[in-house]
């Protein structure tokens, strides 16, 4: 490259916050008093030069010349450009301005005097020009790219012609030099470039900059074309609704039927049977589905809420039959046995049925009991007395599950403007039933929690408060629901469980399992012909005898109810089937006692071989649990006095009152020892530990404490507990039985287990009169009220010799 110097004096013509270029023609305002001065001093310089020729060599052709020096933030440049003053004039404004083309670029230099008021400065011109033999192969490269670049970056704005003229130019100095023009380059980049003589570095600025400004180009389009695509989408949509609107409207016409979809939703709302207020709600909700449009966000829940509207049965209602002795029928039709509480359903619709007729209402007020709770274990047909209530007074049927509910939106519906929104499960359980005077059996009662989202109890309260239960406002339907009409029956596994407000309003019905008889009874009257029925085979076809079923019920299965023996009913009857089908066996076939194991394996539950009680410090108690009553042996030991701890250990997954009724146990003992004739002394240096199998199965209450007692005393009397002998009852410091619940089921369980004799505190001695006849028959019952019978009856004299102890499960 070769650089030819030469040295002018010019006027300064200020550019500020802007540069030109070598080979740029750009106009000036010339309103900027040094603008004009620099013009009108250049001009005249340029008049008079004839006159003084030589001074001052600053015209080219005739022509004046300035220098335009870039002033950025009110400083001059260093470096500026010697622009030919190609003409003045006005613009179409009519604002004076002169156009200026650059020839070359040139140091400012020292201020020196002048005509004019213009600054005069001594510039030294750097004339650039091409190297001899031409520029390097790579300045060429960076050219050809910087060409490249320039015209992706013309084409889109549409600069067709300046595209031309880039095209055309082959000098690389002067193709960057044309960056200049590029309106995106800052003022100090275009110095940059005006500063920088090296053309290949003045090629690569350029290049890095026209790049960057092209990404963000992209992004930006990308961007803009993703708002566009939205706004098409959203316009499409709108037109497409439009025509949708229009073809409906038509249709509607042809069939003869109103408008739009909110006509169509006005006269479902006319013609349904509604109450006056939910007609108001449901038009006000019409008239604001019409306002919403069909786009916006609401008009969904808005249609969602309409249609369960028109779903409930707001005006429809069965008659109520209230014929008692139907009722009776029917309640005996469907359930063997049961007949205390059939009585007291019995009662409570006779009760129902004067109440109404007297115009009474069908329940006398707060806390009337309106509610029938069905309680007891799994299996003993709370659910299917349920049903059968329902069926003897004519009504629809409908059972809510609140096992596990914890929100009280379950019961009460979330507010509509949820995602997702249902009405609660009371609502929902009206509408399946499809009469606002069904009943409707709340399931598992004893189930229900509560946490942070709020408490089911309370909403369940007030479903079921005749003062309150004519205005249940469900959360979503957001309408008053009258469930005045409908009758409410709860069920309970365990009444403990069941929150105390809740109880307050139940009137308890007991369903405490069935005897051994009982189930034969069942599963011949009702689980036989009804498993028979599913497995498709008629009555002749298969049976099975009452021997075999008594053994299905003590030997296969175990437990309160009749649940798991209908279970196992239907394997056997299912095994026939099959074995008949594959012609294994020739139909009619009654399976006997002997003939189980051949269809359903061995039994589960035989007599266990070891004895629990053959050891000293094991006795055994009755319990209920929530699959209703049960034997429970306590085990005692005694720590060794060497390596053992002290205290009371307590093992088994015990409840608090469980573990204070083993203290109070050893208290008892330990004070009582002398008089007990039991070596207390060990239990000072020795730790105690009472241990209550199953130990994954939590366990509490008060009434093992005597068979706490009675576990210790064996212990430390060596005297072994009877094998058959099993005792409930809750002791006292003072060595006092105290009475406990659940006499029924444990006497059952106890029975069930092959227990001979019973120890039960003397005040539940009423208790025994609910106790089947045939089991009362079965054991013999010792009424108790102090620790010491218990002993007396329940341990083995001492030094009894050891013998077989065929049973206890
Ligand atoms: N006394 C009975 N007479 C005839 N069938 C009975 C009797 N008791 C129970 N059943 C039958 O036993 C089965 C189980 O009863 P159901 O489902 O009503 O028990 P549940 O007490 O409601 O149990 P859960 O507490 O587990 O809900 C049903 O098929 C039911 O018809």
């Amino acid at each position: 490259m070769t650089e030819a110097r030469s040295s002018v004096t010019l006027p300064v013509l200020p550019l500020d916050d802007d540069a030109v270029l070598p080979g740029m023609v750009v106009p000036v305002d010339m309103s900027e008093p040094e603008v004009r001065a620099a013009v009108e001093a250049a001009q005249a310089e340029n008049d008079s030069e004839s006159k003084v020729p030589g001074v001052r060599s600053n015209t080219s052709q005739g022509k004046p010349r300035v220098l335009a020096v870039p002033r950025i933030d009110g400083s001059y440049a260093g470096t500026g450009a010697v622009a030919i003053l190609e003409h003045t004039g006005r613009t179409p404004d009519g604002s004076q301005a002169a156009v200026l083309r650059a020839t070359a670029r040139a140091r400012v230099g020292s201020g020196t005097a002048g005509p004019g008021t213009a600054l005069w400065v001594s510039a030294d011109i750097h004339n650039t020009e091409a190297p001899e033999g031409g520029y390097p192969g790579k300045v060429h490269e960076q050219a050809r790219e910087l060409k490249s670049l320039f015209t992706t970056y013309l084409q889109k704005r549409g600069a067709w012609q300046v595209l031309d003229g880039i095209q055309q130019l082959d000098d690389p100095g002067q193709l960057a030099d044309r960056g200049g023009y590029s309106p995106f380059l800052t003022a100090s980049q275009k110095l940059e470039l005006l500063e920088t003589h090296d053309v290949s570095e003045r090629l690569t600025r350029l290049s890095t900059w026209i790049r960057d400004y092209l990404t963000e180009l992209d992004v930006a389009e990308s961007i803009e074309q993703d708002v566009q695509e939205g706004v098409d989408k959203q316009q499409r949509e709108f037109l497409l609704r439009r025509q949708m609107d229009a073809i409906r409207k038509e249709l509607n016409e042809l069939n003869g039927t109103p408008g739009s979809e909110e006509d169509d939703y006005r006269q479902r709302v006319d013609n349904a049977d509604l109450p006056d207020h939910v007609r108001d709600a449901a038009l006000t909700e019409v008239d604001k589905l019409e306002r919403a449009g069909d786009s916006a966000p609401e008009s969904g829940w808005i249609r969602t809420w309409l249609d369960t509207i028109l779903a409930m049965p707001w005006n429809s209602r069965t008659d109520d039959v209230y014929d008692i002795p139907g009722a009776r029928e029917v309640l005996d039709a469907d359930h063997a046995g049961l007949t205390d509480v059939k009585e007291r359903i019995v009662e409570y619709l006779a009760v129902r049925k004067r109440r109404e007729e007297q115009g009474l209402g069908v329940v006398g007020g707060r806390r009337s009991g309106a509610v029938l709770a069905l309680v007891g274990p799994p299996g003993v047909g709370k659910t299917s007395l349920g049903e059968s209530v329902a069926r003897s007074m004519g009504r629809a049927f409908t059972r809510v599950a609140l096992g596990g509910v914890r929100d009280e939106a379950e019961i009460r519906g979330h507010r509509r403007t949820y995602v997702g929104a249902l009405p609660g499960r009371i609502a929902r359980a009206v509408k399946e039933a499809g009469t606002m005077n069904p009943v409707v059996l709340l399931d598992e009662v004893d189930k229900l929690g509560s946490d942070f989202r709020g408490d089911p109890t309370s909403a369940l309260l007030e479903v079921l408060d005749p003062a309150q239960n004519h205005t249940f406002r469900d959360h979503y339907l957001d309408v008053d629901l009258d469930l005045s009409d409908v009758v409410f029956l709860a069920t309970a596994n365990d009444l403990e469980s069941v929150p105390a407000p809740l109880l307050d309003r139940m009137e308890l019905v007991e369903l405490d399992g069935y005897t051994e008889d009982e189930k034969v009874t069942i599963a011949v009257d009702h689980l036989l012909p009804r498993q028979l029925e599913k497995a498709g085979l008629a009555g002749e076809d298969a049976g099975i005898s009452a021997a075999a079923l008594r053994r299905i019920a003590t030997e296969y299965t175990r437990e309160a109810g009749v649940r798991g023996m209908e279970r196992t009913v239907a394997r056997v009857l299912r095994k026939i089937a099959a074995s008949a089908a594959l012609g294994e066996q020739e139909l009619p076939v009654t399976v006997d006692a002997d003939d189980l194991p051949g269809y359903i394996g061995r039994p589960k539950h035989t007599p266990e071989s070891a004895d629990r009680t053959a050891v000293p410090g094991v006795a055994t108690g009755l319990a209920v649990t929530g699959t209703g009553g049960d034997v429970l042996f306590v085990e005692a030991s005694l720590a060794d006095p060497e390596t053992g701890g002290s205290g009371l250990t307590l093992t088994g997954h015990l409840g608090d009152v469980m573990k204070e009724s083993a203290q109070i146990a050893l208290s008892y003992l330990q004070s009582h020892g002398a008089e007990l004739e039991l070596p207390v002394g060990d239990l000072k240096d020795r730790g105690v530990h009472l241990h209550v199998p199953a130990g994954a199965i939590p366990k509490d209450g008060p009434s093992a404490g005597v068979t706490m007692a009675a576990a210790l005393a064996s212990l430390l009397s060596g005297r072994r507990a009877r094998w058959d002998v099993g005792m409930t009852g809750e002791v006292s410091l003072t060595g006092r039985v105290l009475p406990i619940g659940g006499v029924k089921q444990k006497l059952l369980a106890a029975h069930r287990a092959g227990a001979t004799t019973v120890l039960i505190p003397a005040r539940n001695e009423p208790d025994l009169d609910d106790v089947p006849e045939d089991i009362r028959d079965q054991l013999t019952v010792h009424a108790v009220s102090d620790i010491r019978q218990v002993l007396e009856l329940a341990l083995e004299p001492a030094g009894t010799a050891e013998q077989a102890r065929p049973m206890v499960a």
